[in-house]
This record gives C-alpha cells, sequence and structure tokens, in this order.
C-alpha cells in the first residue's frame, strides 16, 4: 500500500510554484469537444490524475488527444460518439461536464449518473434543468442520464437556485451554439467560471458578464479550436500558504494569483499570518503563535470549502476555540474523524466545527478521505510529533502534481512509498489514474 510519511517538526522554507488549476482546466478541456474546426492547445496543464481521466473521456469520444509537458492537444473534428460510460464518471465526477458541449453540438449526450461523494450527495438536478430550459429532454434511468434535443437548442433565461459550478459551466457551454439569448441568474461567480468563459470566447462563443451573477449568453453558429493558458490553482496555492503559515515558515508561492485568493488572505491575517503580495506570487510568513478564527464557508468570493480542512490545520495550532462552519456540501467534515486521531480536540455540532487549538498533536496513520482532507493530513503531519502516515493516495493525486517533493524541497521531512515493495514511489499519477 503507498504512503506519504511524514516526521514533524520541520519549517519550511523557499519558493514553490503553482501548477494550473484542477476545476479550470477540466471545464476548459470538456469546452473542446465543441470545437468542430482547429486544433484547441491548451497549456500550463497540470499532470493530475482528474486530468488524465478526462484526456480518457475525450478520448473515448473519439477526440485526438495528446498530453506532453503541461500541453494538451485536442483535435475533435471528427464525429465524436456522445456517451461517456460508468468507469469515468466514478473516478472523477466533473466527467459530467461533457454533457453541455456534446448537447450543444450533437444535440445529444449520455453520460453515467454521478453518484454521491465523501463530501456530501451531489445532485446535478440544477444541470439538467438548465438543459431543459433550452429545450432539451432528460431522461434518467438505468444509472445513466440522458439529454437529448429534437430540434435546435434555443436560448432561455434559467435561474439557479444555488449558484452551482458546475451547473453554470454546463449550462454556459450548452447555450454557445443554442439561437438566440440565454441569461443565467444567480451564476456561480468563480476565478474558474471566468477562466472557461474566457476560453469559449476565444473560440468564437459569446458569453458576457462571466464573474459576476448574470451571465448572458449569445448563441453562435460553430466554435473553432483555440490556443489557451490555464490560470493558476488558488486551492492549491492556499494549501501551500497554509503549510508555510503553519510550520513558522517563510515561503514565496510563485504563480498564486491575489485577487482569486482575498478570502483565505484575509483569514491568514486575522490569524496573525503576514501575507505579502509579490511581483510573482504571494509570500506567506507564519507567526510563532497562530491566533483562533471562525469561518464560514461559502460560494465565491466567499471562503472556499475546498479550503476548509486546511484551515483546520491552522485552528488546531491556534491559541484559543475556532470554529468552522460549512454551508456549501453537507458533509464535509469526514476528515474530522482522521484529525482526532492525530489527538486533534474537534466537536461537530451540526453544520459548524469546534476546534480547541494549541493541543500536542501526534503522528499517527490516517486516511484521506477525499483530496483536500488528504492534503490537510499531510499539513498536520507537518507540525504533529513523531511519525505521520497517510493512505488513500489516490484522492490526494486528483488534486496534487508532486506534493511530496514540492514540500520536501521547502525542508519538509516527507517522502512516497509502497511499503508492499518498500520502493520509494514519487509522481505515480498515471498508474493511479488508470485504478
Ligand atoms: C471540478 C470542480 O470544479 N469542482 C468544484 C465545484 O464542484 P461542483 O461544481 O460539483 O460544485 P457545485 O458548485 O455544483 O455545488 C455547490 C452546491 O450545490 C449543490 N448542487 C449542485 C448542482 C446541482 O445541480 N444541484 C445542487 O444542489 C451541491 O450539492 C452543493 O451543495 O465547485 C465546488 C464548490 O465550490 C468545489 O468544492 C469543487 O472543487
Ligand atoms: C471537491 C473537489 O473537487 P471535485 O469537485 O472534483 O470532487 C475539490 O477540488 O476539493
Amino acid at each position: 500500500m503507498e504512503k506519504i510519511i511524514i516526521k514533524g517538526g520541520n519549517r519550511l522554507f523557499g519558493t514553490v510554484k503553482v501548477e494550473g488549476a484542477k476545476n479550470a482546466v477540466l471545464p476548459v478541456i470538456a469546452a473542446t469537444l465543441m470545437a468542430s474546426t482547429g486544433i484547441s492547445k491548451i497549456y500550463n496543464v497540470p499532470a493530475l490524475a482528474d486530468v488524465y481521466t478526462i484526456k480518457d473521456v475525450l478520448k473515448h469520444l473519439n477526440a485526438k488527444v495528446t498530453l506532453e509537458k503541461n500541453q494538451l492537444t485536442v483535435n475533435a473534428t471528427r464525429p465524436l460518439l456522445t456517451e461517456a460510460p460508468l468507469e469515468y464518471v466514478t473516478k472523477m465526477r466533473a466527467s459530467v461536464l461533457v454533457l453541455g458541449p456534446l448537447l450543444a453540438r450533437y444535440g445529444h449526450a449520455k453520460v453515467a449518473m454521478p453518484g454521491g461523494c465523501a463530501i456530501g450527495s451531489r445532485p446535478i438536478d440544477l444541470h439538467l434543468k438548465g438543459f431543459e430550459a433550452l429545450g432539451a429532454n432528460v431522461h434518467v434511468g438505468n444509472g445513466y442520464v440522458e439529454v437529448y434535443a429534437n430540434k435546435p437548442l434555443k436560448g432561455a433565461k434559467v435561474y439557479l437556485d444555488v449558484p452551482s459550478v458546475g451547473a453554470t459551466e454546463n449550462i454556459m457551454m450548452a447555450a454557445t451554439l443554442a439561437k438566440g439569448k440565454t441569461i443565467i441568474e444567480n451564476a456561480a461567480k468563480e476565478p474558474e467560471i471566468v477562466d472557461l468563459a474566457n476560453f469559449l470566447n476565444k473560440m468564437g462563443a459569446r458569453v458576457i458578464g462571466a464573474g459576476t451573477e448574470t451571465i448572458k449568453i449569445i448563441g453562435v453558429e460553430q466554435l473553432k479550436g483555440v490556443e489557451h493558458t490555464v490560470i493558476a490553482d488558488r486551492i492549491e496555492a492556499g494549501t501551500y500558504m497554509a503549510a508555510a503559515a503553519l510550520t513558522g515558515g517563510n515561503v514565496l508561492v510563485e504563480g498564486a494569483e491575489i485577487d482569486h485568493c482575498r478570502a483565505i488572505v484575509s483569514k491568514f491575517e486575522e490569524m496573525g499570518v503576514t501575507v505579502m503580495p509579490e511581483p510573482n506570487g504571494i509570500r506567506v510568513i507564519g507567526p510563532e503563535k497562530l491566533k483562533p478564527v471562525d469561518i464560514k464557508t461559502l460560494p465565491y468570493p466567499g471562503f472556499p470549502t475546498d479550503m476548509q480542512s486546511q484551515m483546520m490545520t491552522l485552528m488546531l495550532k491556534a491559541e484559543g476555540t475556532s470554529i468552522v462552519t460549512e454551508t456549501v456540501f453537507e458533509n464535509r467534515f469526514m476528515h474530522v474523524e482522521e484529525f482526532r486521531r492525530m489527538n486533534a480536540d474537534m466537536k461537530i455540532e451540526g453544520r459548524s466545527v469546534i476546534i480547541k487549538g494549541d493541543r500536542e498533536l501526534q503522528g499517527a496513520e490516517v486516511q484521506a478521505t477525499d483530496l483536500r482532507a488528504g492534503a490537510s493530513l499531510v499539513l498536520l503531519g507537518l507540525i504533529a510529533e513523531g511519525y505521520t502516515r497517510v493512505t488513500e493516495l489516490k484522492h490526494i493525486d486528483r488534486g496534487y502534481v508532486g506534493l511530496v517533493e514540492k514540500l520536501r524541497t521547502l525542508g519538509a521531512d516527507i517522502e512516497r512509498v509502497d511499503e508492499a515493495t518498500q520502493i520509494t514511489t514519487e509522481e505515480p499519477v498515471e498508474k493511479v489514474s488508470s485504478l
């Protein structure tokens, strides 16, 4: 079994480089399916398990895809299939993002219905509501969801009950080739939505207002392949910022975009962390003592749920009591049990966790329950007494490229091993993606 083993106690110093954003690159890659002419070239593509999964989905659909040194090339000009089987959706929920593009281009798409996951039930009702508003029929049965249009999609007004990131992206993509004007109200405002809109507009789409709660899409006849550089991953950046703050270190998180990290930065500052924007990134200097703080996760520009568990690691070191309230996903506290195995004093009360800080944390054998939980257990290992062994690394590989190497370069005592063979196994992304 593969494990990450960390010996706690080292402060982190130096520079760490942030990759392209997982949550931006996945919808952008899905959108390349709509390019009926030309080749799409996507730069700054992180070599993540999720990227290999979506690449496999595109290949299955008959697109020609190559990934070389962070550059992904997609030729989707030959006829495509419109059905993605279960194996891809179980590996990665974001596989449902091919629904919008295929519906737009072919009037038909079918994917396995995604189930819940470790952070909540995660329905796709709002995606489907949007497709129906554009004139598509939706059929759910035998574990699949099928969307089809008997006549061309027609622009419409769609109000989202919650500003879902995935629903906004899927509806935005479907609407690019619909006749007339679509308006998405209460749209998600995440930077990844803006990145997707920028890519679609380069492809020839007319998307206006991405980044605000009202997005207008004027349908066009066809889209073409173009070049695009994906934005930096604000959650990966936040994770390394947390590592620096937690260990009392001094780290430059290179490539991190301060404008996308405002909520994170503001909470770090409340805790007494020094955060300095520099021309090529964000410098974080951890104090000797952290102050307690309360956070509530919210859609962007609120505090991101994807940084919730990493923030808890800082709270565990703070002098006093902090409270985390999770409002985005109904079940994103699975990591609390694992933190407790490391002697953390945490109590779940409904949608909140009360965290008593400043207690000695102890190394233990713990399991990553989702990708951010996995990264957070590694963070906690950096300050725990003795050795921490983190298992279920497939989750971490979905969202972090070279986590172990990057932390080691900053001075952490950390390695990744396969205990069955006692071989150090670093960067196994391709292997994991084929599990
Ligand atoms: C690949 C990707 O970009 N993943 C991100 C995306 O996930 P994802 O796009 O799945 O998250 P959503 O924004 O859709 O989910 C937000 C909330 O809306 C609910 N909901 C969503 C869709 C729907 O049809 N019905 C419904 O009720 C969800 O259950 C959840 O409670 O945004 C999340 C919220 O910032 C992040 O944690 C994920 O990292
Ligand atoms: C929840 C996350 O991603 P996904 O939606 O891909 O599961 C995440 O990135 O923390």
